[in-house]
């Protein structure tokens, strides 16, 4: 099954409950929630009081994707604060082996984003321990940008390490997705597919997220 997953960095911030609510009860799988430092990407999105409001009110997976420098010294709070996985970036972690131990040693699911420059077999020697990896399909630090194709190559590419390695890591693909591309995306082996600005900036968000289901299976 092709998990979508709503990027809550297109949300009304100004009305955070409604948009909430309206992915809960939506055929959506899982919260995306961006967490940028303006250190890492050249962006500040939230931080820890919005994920705690989050917190109160999702009633569905958290995906934290942490587009932060010094990911290590927050695990703990983000476990607290509600999520079930954190993404961190290959190029933020100059430690990543022990930053993936110790977001997996807190009960937490694991994941590895790579910037749309980095090649997948980066991850050669990783890869069997990881629960997700994301390839972002923009440059980190901004919703609404344009899909990079080179994308569906590297999903390709990833498929093939992921069975070479005998690895379960979920692909997942971030920046860009709409109903143009997202059929294409789940046929070329995306598992789980993040979508921000096409779902909220949509006339009628649940009945977008439930075109993407039908087309992304
Ligand atoms: O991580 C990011 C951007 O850095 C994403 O999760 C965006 O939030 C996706 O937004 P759209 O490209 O779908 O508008
Ligand atoms: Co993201």
């Amino acid at each position: 099954m092709i998990l979508l997953a709503p990027s809550i960095l297109s949300a009304d911030f100004g009305n955070l409950n409604k948009d909430i609510e309206m992915i809960n009860q939506s055929e959506a799988d899982w919260f995306h929630v961006d967490i940028m430092d303006g250190v890492f990407v050249p962006n500040i999105s939230f931080g820890f009081p919005i994920l705690e409001a989050l917190n109160k009110k999702a009633s569905k997976f958290k995906d934290v994707h942490l587009m932060i420098a010094h990911a290590d010294e927050y695990i703990q709070t983000f476990k607290k604060l509600g999520a079930d996985s954190l993404t961190v970036h290959y190029e933020a972690c100059l430690h990543l082996n022990r930053t993936i131990q110790a977001i997996k040693s807190e009960g937490l699911k694991a994941g590895v984003a790579l910037n749309p420059h980095s090649n997948i077999h980066l991850l050669d020697d990783i890869i069997e321990e990881l629960d997700l990896v994301l390839i972002m399909s923009v440059n980190p630090g901004f919703g609404g940008q344009k899909f990079i194709e080179n994308t569906y190559k590297k999903i390709a590419n990833t498929k093939d390490l992921i069975i070479q390695k005998n690895s379960s890591a979920r692909i997942q693909v971030d920046g860009g997705v709409n109903i143009n591309n997202i059929k294409k995306l789940a046929d070329t082996g995306a598992d789980v597919l993040v979508a921000g600005s096409a779902i909220f900036n949509s006339e009628n968000p649940l009945e977008t997220i439930k075109s993407f289901k039908s087309l992304a299976v």
